[in-house]
Order: structure tokens, then C-alpha cells, then sequence
């Protein structure tokens, strides 16, 4: 769980000391391949070399420490620039998505400078809001979680802001952030597509009220008005009024996280959530690990067999990542807790002989991890269907066809329904010249990456892609497969 209790704030750190887009290296999608065994050869989509994505020589026995949660770091980053005060955020995520979005702030007039600790994956951040300024763009690249929380908090900016991305991020639906701000008086003006590009005309206050929305085609709608509705005059009350409505619980992390800074956020109906005006409490606030990033690590142990272990698993979350612990079971895992770790046992795993029970699941709820699950389930030797996901054509990249396109041709048996995806058992193998490609999706490359411990010769087009959310992946990846068991002790 997120906290926030009052410390004495650490000394301002000279902003050249630390730059983000710079130092670290994530100032575009692709980044430097880190050094490791895996041959980089050909050419991927992206022009980049592909990445030989590595076997298992044995069972597993690896830690896994994963930097902070997206979801998380993005929603804390938004709180703090609209607090009342200062705000540390302890072991944020350092990737793409988190760097546009602290991008984002600096121009609309936050200050978020580095404070003395890092753990290894970046520093922790003194974020110090700012009055609201307009004028300026902001670059979502292909972060949701940017272009669906931002346009709420530039209307309380005085000012135009721009709003645009990358090219997938222009495919991305936000009709619903667009017209929900319009409904509470909010001038937006777009070229009629109801996409990326778009500005947002804050007039420095929005009065709020009530909006029906529809947010059928993502929850980022509901949780971007709910972020900034406590600086709304009248705060906020949202009902959703479409048929379905994904990833619930990342509703119920945005309210978590309102209510941990002492604002009034409940849940007021079956799809309606209420926002009270009020101030957004400051001082430390601790970022827990990505769990939907653990997906493909923990899933490995089912593929490669042994055991992974990822530390600092939270004993009580509103990450959707923490339903691995059931989803991972139903493919026959045993998983544990040890301390304050978590542990996926996956036996001798498919590579050692292991079959995989095919699922029937309604992911609806997470989405996120339905890359990981259904790889897991193109290696089963049951037939599958994963339902509840139709909104992942919204994704990164059409999710449901780009799964379906690439196990296909891996010789899968997919089928792309209105609402998910079949799958029936058929062996896989990996055709030279013809790598896995990712669609500038980071989850589609890890998906690649995990299929790849058991279909030899898998490469994919663009691992670097990872950097939305992971910049680390490959050397993790890796690391995993590498670490000598007694060392590790599990
Ligand atoms: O609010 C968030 O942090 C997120 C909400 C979900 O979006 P959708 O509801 O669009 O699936 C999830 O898939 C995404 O990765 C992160
Ligand atoms: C859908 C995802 O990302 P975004 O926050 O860009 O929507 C995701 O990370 O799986």
C-alpha cells in the first residue's frame, strides 16, 4: 500500500546533476541493447537488430527485483503536482512512460527534481507543485496513462496545451476524455477525429459537477477526471454509462490513492465514483513494485521450470498484477509467499515435460496481463479462451490481432473473437527471417521473450521497446536465466 507520512524534505538537488531524458537513456523508445549473450543479428521492424530471445539451459532458480509500478507512479506523480504541498515519491518507475509524464508536469509547471537515494533503477523524486501554465505541448509518446490523466489537469492550467503522441498513440481511443471535458465546460479542440492531436484551453478552474461517460473502451477515462477532480470547484461525481467496463481495479488504485492523500473518494454507486473538492495531502508516499511487469518473470517458471521469486511483494494492493497469484495456479504453479517475497514454483515447466491445462478466463478486470496469459495458454495442451478483452484492440497496438497474427504464424492455432481470443493446442516453431514482432508493444515483446524459452530460434523485432514501462527487461530477462541456484538460496 502506498503511505504518506510527514518527513522533513530533503535539501533541492541541481537539476544538470540528474536529467531524466538524458542520463538515464530512455529519451526515445529504443535504447542502447545492454550487453549479454544473445546474438543481435538481421533487422527488426524498427530498423533496430533483432534480439535472440534466450532458452533455459536448466530450472529456473532466480530473484527478480522489479522497479516501481507504472499505474502507481504515473497517478502519484499527478497527485503530487496538484497537492498542496510537497511530495517525495520513494522508488517511482524510471521508463518511458513515467519520464513523458514527469516531462509533462515540468512544462505545465511542476518542479520535480531527484533526491539523495537510489536503489539502482533511478532515484526517488521531490515533486513541488506549481501554479498551472498553459502554453506549452505535451508528448504523451503511447502512455495511456499521460494521454488519459493529463488533459483533466490542463484544464485547471491557464492556458492552451497541446496534447499529441506517437503514431500508435494517435490510433488510441480518447473520445471519451475529450467529451467528458467539453460536458463540464472545458474547451477542447481537436480536427474532428476525436484523437490525439488535441488542445486543451484551461481557463484555470473547472466548476465539476456530475459527467456520464462511456467508458467502455478504457477505465483511464474514469481515473483521469477522478485525479483532478479534488482541485474541481465542486468536485466531481462520474457515472459511466456504456455496456462494459474494463479494468476496474485500476478505478479502485485511483481512489486508493486519493484517499490516501485525505481526500473524500468512494465508489457511490455500481458504476459511478465521487470526488470531493478538497486539498491534496503531500509528504512521502512509497511506490510498490510493477506486479503486472512480473507477469512474464513469473510465468517463465511454468515455461523454463523452477522457481522465480520477485522481493517486495505487497501484502495488500490494488496492483491487478496480484492476481497472478490465482492466474498463475490455474496453469498448474504453486506459488507461495515467502517474507515479504513472492515464489512461482513451475515444477519441470513445458520445457521439461510439463503440460500446461488449457483455461477459460474473463480477463476483463486485467487486461494488462493478458499478453503473458496468453502465451502461457499457445503452449498448453488443452484448448483456451480468454474473453473480457475486446478493449485491447485499444492498447498499444490492437492487442488481439497482433497476438493472434503473431502466434499464427509461429504455426498457433488463434482466433480473434469480438471480445477475446480462442486458442486451440498446436505445436510452435519459430521461422527463420520472420522474428516476432512486437508493435512498438512492450508487453508483446515480453510476451515474445517468454514464448521464446520454449520455441528455439525465437527472435524478436524490437525488445527495446520494453522501455515503456521496463527499460532494464533484457538484462533481467537474462539475469534470470543465468543466476547460479546456491547462490541464490531458493
Ligand atoms: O490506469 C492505469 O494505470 C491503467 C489502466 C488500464 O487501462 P485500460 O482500462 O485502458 O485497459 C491498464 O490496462 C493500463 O495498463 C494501466
Ligand atoms: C495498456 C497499457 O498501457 P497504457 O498505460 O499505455 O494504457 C499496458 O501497459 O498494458
Amino acid at each position: 500500500m502506498v503511505s504518506v507520512t510527514d518527513v522533513s524534505l530533503p535539501l533541492r538537488v541541481p537539476p544538470l546533476l540528474w536529467e531524466p531524458m538524458g542520463i538515464l537513456g530512455y529519451s526515445s523508445p529504443r535504447f542502447e541493447l545492454p550487453g549479454d549473450d544473445h546474438d543481435a543479428r538481421n533487422s527488426g521492424a524498427s530498423g533496430d537488430p533483432v534480439w535472440a530471445a534466450p532458452q533455459a539451459s536448466g530450472p529456473l532458480s532466480a530473484i527478480v527485483p522489479l522497479p516501481g509500478s507504472k499505474s502507481l507512479t504515473n497517478r502519484e506523480l499527478v497527485l503530487s503536482a496538484l497537492a498542496e504541498e510537497p511530495t517525495v515519491l520513494r522508488a517511482p518507475l524510471h521508463s518511458r512512460d513515467s519520464s513523458l509524464m514527469i516531462d509533462a508536469l515540468r512544462s505545465l509547471g511542476t518542479t520535480i527534481e531527484p533526491t539523495g537515494r537510489d536503489a539502482g533503477d533511478g532515484p526517488d523524486l521531490l515533486v513541488t507543485p506549481g501554479p498551472l501554465v498553459g502554453g506549452v505541448a505535451v508528448d504523451c509518446g503511447l502512455a495511456g496513462t499521460l494521454m488519459r490523466f493529463g488533459p483533466p489537469l490542463a484544464a485547471l492550467a491557464l492556458g492552451p496545451v497541446t496534447f499529441d503522441g506517437d503514431a500508435a498513440a494517435r490510433r488510441r481511443p480518447m473520445r471519451t476524455t475529450i467529451d467528458s471535458l467539453r460536458a463540464l465546460g472545458v474547451e477542447v479542440v481537436d480536427d474532428g477525429r476525436a484523437a490525439l492531436p488535441f488542445t486543451v484551453h484551461g481557463a484555470g478552474r473547472v466548476a465539476g459537477g456530475e459527467v456520464a461517460i462511456d467508458a467502455s473502451a478504457s477505465s483511464q477515462f474514469v481515473s483521469g477526471l477522478l485525479l483532478a477532480a479534488p482541485r474541481f470547484d465542486e468536485g466531481l461525481t462520474v457515472r459511466h454509462a456504456g455496456e462494459r467496463l474494463p479494468s476496474l481495479p485500476h478505478i479502485l488504485m485511483t481512489l486508493a490513492t486519493l484517499r490516501t492523500r485525505g481526500v473524500s473518494a468512494e465508489q457511490t454507486a455500481e458504476a459511478e465514483w465521487t470526488v470531493r473538492p478538497g486539498p491534496i495531502a503531500g509528504g512521502t508516499v512509497d511506490i510498490e513494485p510493477d506486479l503486472s511487469n512480473a507477469a512474464p518473470f513469473l510465468a517463465a517458471a511454468l515455461v523454463a521450470g523452477g522457481r522465480v521469486r520477485v522481493p517486495g511483494w505487497p501484502t495488500r494492493t490494488t496492483q491487478v498484477g496480484d492476481s497472478l497469484r490465482e492466474l498463475l495456479v490455474q496453469f498448474g504453479a504453486t506459488v507461495e509467499r515467502v517474507g515479504d517475497d513472492l515464489v512461482v514454483d513451475g515444477g519441470a515447466g513445458v520445457v521439461g515435460g510439463v503440460e500446461l491445462p488449457g483455461i477459460d478466463l474473463d480477463l476483463s478486470a486485467g487486461g494488462e496481463l493478458a499478453p503473458t496469459i496468453v502465451a502461457l495458454a499457445a503452449l498448453a495442451t488443452g484448448p483456451s479462451r480468454i474473453t473480457g478483452i475486446g478493449h485491447l484492440r485499444g492498447h498499444e497496438t490492437d492487442r488481439l490481432a497482433a497476438l493472434a497474427t503473431e502466434l499464427n504464424a509461429l504455426g498457433g492455432r488463434v482466433t480473434e473473437e469480438e471480445d477475446g481470443l480462442s486458442l486451440s493446442p498446436a505445436p510452435l516453431s519459430a521461422r527463420p527471417g520472420r522474428p516476432w514482432q512486437s508493435y512498438a508493444d512492450h508487453r508483446m515483446a515480453t510476451a515474445g521473450a517468454l514464448l521464446g524459452l520454449a520455441v528455439p530460434g525465437l527472435e524478436i523485432d524490437d525488445i527495446a521497446t520494453t522501455a515503456k514501462t521496463l527499460p532494464r527487461f533484457p538484462e533481467l530477462w537474462s539475469g534470470m536465466l543465468s543466476r547460479p541456484t546456491v547462490a541464490l538460496g531458493i
